[in-house]
């Protein structure tokens, strides 16, 4: 489980994180969504204990959330994670001995969904490929928290829906608890249990998706335009 209680982060006098309690249960999915700029990795990085709240307290497992957090958590970055100059199969190899919870055999079945070779350069993947093996290196991780950030965003449209579909039979259901902050909800609400609205740094809504789809018959993305940004 990880709770956060009333978490700030301030950059100068400018509040990315306005005061953001939540809390994300054991083996759920969840959508952390919200426009550019609303706080969505600010607040990844913090649990993933990066960078460290203002004020405020996080904790991960009854633990409170330290540069160690890293080893219970595998942490896609919405920017660079990747060495240019390895092929796939030495970044898979680095990450194998930088996380000793690395599954190399889950690796090599996700890089075979996600068309990867092994000996293709980093440096010669396309935007969408790197973003591939990102997820690839990501959920090959043995781990009980998966931070997802913008994880799609450099896939073709047309493969992303059957790719953010097959990603759910590699997360461990009911072990492994999911959050994907992302703008782009359509592709992901499929696969989303839950979902916080986050806007200006504050958590504007939340919702089972579930009893979204049952009692109000509304989907993610009919919710979150019914919800008003500033
Ligand atoms: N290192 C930083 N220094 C100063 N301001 C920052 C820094 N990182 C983020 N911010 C600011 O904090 C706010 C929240 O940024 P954040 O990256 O968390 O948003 P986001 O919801 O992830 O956006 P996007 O969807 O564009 O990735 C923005 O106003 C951003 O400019």
């Amino acid at each position: 489980m990880i709770h956060l209680k009333n978490i700030v982060k301030k950059y100068g006098s400018h509040r990315a994180v306005d005061g953001i309690t939540a809390t994300f249960y054991k083996g759920r999915i969840y959508g952390l969504l919200g426009p550019n700029g609303s706080g969505k990795s600010t607040t990844l990085k913090m649990i993933a204990g990066l960078i460290h709240p203002t004020s405020g307290q996080i904790s991960v497992n009854n633990k409170e959330v330290t540069r160690k957090i890293a080893s219970d958590i595998a942490y896609l970055a919405d920017g660079e994670m990747l060495y240019k100059n390895f092929t796939i199969k030495q970044m898979i190899e680095f990450f194998t001995s930088r996380f000793s919870d690395f599954q190399t055999e889950k690796a090599k079945e996700l890089l075979s969904f996600m068309k990867l070779q092994p000996n293709q350069k980093i440096k010669s993947l396309s935007k969408g490929q790197r973003g591939r093996l990102k997820l690839v290196l990501t959920l090959s991780r043995k781990v009980p928290i998966v931070l997802l950030d913008e994880p799609f965003s450099g896939l073709d449209p047309m493969v992303r829906e059957s790719i953010v579909k097959g990603l759910v039979s590699f997360v461990d259901f009911g072990e492994q608890t999911v959050i994907i902050a992302t703008h782009e909800v359509d592709e992901i609400e499929p696969i989303l249990e839950e979902a916080f609205i986050i806007n200006n740094g504050q958590i504007l809504n939340h919702c089972d998706v579930e009893v979204l789809r049952e009692e109000q018959g509304l989907s993610v993305l009919q919710w979150l335009k019914s919800q008003s940004y500033q």
